[in-house]
């Protein structure tokens, strides 16, 4: 038998909002004794079965509810411990009730995220693949349904647990060298380890490269609209909502707060904000609108840069989506300061699916994998691996063999806290408290 947590833990595991069936989920080492005491004979083995469910079914004392029963036995079960489930219907008093008898017989409710850690202290799955469960309940775009799905099932783990064997092949090798030194062991030895190791830390540089990209899934992006007064900037915002969010008005100057709505680019979850024209001004509370947008360009991921027929910026921001407004007023430049010009009119709405596209595309591009590998997506990874990039960086430049070992047993360390095999119990608290109750 592996890990049992010393009590018998439940939560409601459904959503909280009205629903017809509410899903009671209990997890522990007394699960079959309450069942027994609830709904009387166990049901089969992960067969549903339609049952009465009582205060106390040997005395057929207060009827809670009819529902569906799931007996669960471990370990295979998500928990890895005994455990069932029960289909209520939803009601409050009745969700109430079960949860009164269900701690009379000895359960307690679980705490955020009690069920998926007892899953990982019984080797149901790694670290990795737990919080790709807490981000999959979190998803709430494609792109976050599709790298938390991929991280639960264990691509990320494995890309991780494939560069520890690796690490555990070149400390092989490297043990020999410390074994034989006196023997003739040849020098391709020597500089197999060390092509090893730098072929390691340039898919780990690789890695750490799109860190950014896999956080920016996860949280989502923040697209920033800037330019002059009037050049159209609430208007697009507008237009990206689909509905009249900001104010647009004829007087320059009348966006002042940036404004945030939230919408999705390509799958991706994406923050636009509407900000304040830029431009010199005695206003304090227009030049305070001014220092904002300033900031929000400094946050974003991508600027979208605009301006209007006739007034083309001195220069552009790096890495900007420059934007023509007004196309159905005057011509606009091609380009500006080498930048393409996307051409529009948020008037006639020419030029605008053409420029979807662009945003699109560069949404695609801030989170799509350079080198084909998974998305690294928590600044704990981050960190994990740009730990192990250090000691293989240290133990590239270690001329004595011993210490380089010590270096590479370190590297598969980081590497191993990652997945949680080593040494991550003063971790576990802060990463499963994220969790929702009930997971
Ligand atoms: N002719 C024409 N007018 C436009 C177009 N887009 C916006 N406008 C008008 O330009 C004016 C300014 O538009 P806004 O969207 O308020 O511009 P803004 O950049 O948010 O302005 P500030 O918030 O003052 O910085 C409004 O009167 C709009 O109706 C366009 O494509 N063609
Ligand atoms: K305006
Ligand atoms: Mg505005």
């Amino acid at each position: 038998m592996g890990y049992q947590g010393e009590d018998t833990i439940f939560a409601l595991s459904s959503g909280v909002e009205r629903a017809a069936i509410a899903v009671m989920r209990v997890s522990g080492p007394d699960s079959a004794r309450i069942l027994g005491q609830m709904c009387g004979a166990l049901p089969k083995a992960r067969q549903a079965a339609l049952r009465k469910l009582w205060q106390n079914a040997s005395t057929q004392d207060s009827v809670l509810d009819e529902a569906l029963v799931l007996w669960f036995p471990g370990p295979r079960s998500y928990t890895g411990e005994d455990g069932f489930e029960l289909h209520l219907h939803a009601g409050p008093a009745i969700i109430r009730a079960v949860s009164a008898a269900l701690v009379a017989h000895g359960a307690r409710p679980a705490e955020a995220g009690e069920f998926t850690r007892r899953a990982f202290q019984n080797g149901r799955m790694d670290l990795i693949e737990a919080e790709g469960v807490a981000d999959l309940v979190a998803a709430e775009t494609e792109s976050q349904r599709r790298q938390a799905l991929a991280q639960a099932d264990g691509a990320l783990s494995r890309v991780y647990t494939g560069w520890a064997e690796r690490l555990k092949q070149v400390l092989a090798w490297q043990e020999a060298l410390i074994d034989f030194p006196d023997e003739d062991l040849p020098p391709e030895v020597e500089d197999g380890i060390r092509s090893d190791i730098a072929a390691l830390m340039d898919e780990m540089h690789h890695h750490m490269q799109d860190g950014q990209k896999g956080e920016r899934i996860r949280h989502g992006m923040v697209f920033a609209i800037i330019g002059p007064p009037n050049a159209g900037k609430s208007s697009l915002l507008n237009w990206l909502a689909q509905r009249d969010a900001a104010i647009v008005s004829p007087v320059a100057g009348t966006t002042r707060d940036a404004l945030e709505i939230v919408g999705t680019l390509a799958g991706v979850r994406v923050t636009f904000v509407d900000t304040a024209g830029l431009r010199d001004t005695d206003d304090a509370i227009e030049a305070e609108g001014v220092r904002r947008a300033l900031f929000h360009v400094k946050q974003a991921d991508c600027v979208i840069q605009m301006f209007p027929v006739g007034s083309p910026p001195d220069s552009v921001f790096d890495g900007a989506v420059l934007v023509g407004n007004k196309a159905d007023v005057g011509a606009l430049p091609a380009s500006v300061a080498g930048c393409d010009v996307v051409p529009v009119s948020l008037l006639t709405g020419q030029g605008l699916p053409a420029l979807h596209a662009v945003l699109e595309q560069r949404a695609l591009a801030l989170t799509a994998s350079s080198s084909g590998v998974p998305l690294l997506t928590r600044a704990r990874h981050g960190a994990g691996v740009r730990d192990a990039c250090a000691c293989l960086e240290r133990a590239m430049q270690q001329d004595w063999p011993e210490l380089r070992g010590e270096e590479l047993r370190l590297a598969m360390r980081a590497l191993g806290r990652l997945t949680g095999q080593v040494g991550v119990e003063e971790l576990l608290d802060a990463i499963f408290g994220q969790f929702c109750i009930g997971k």
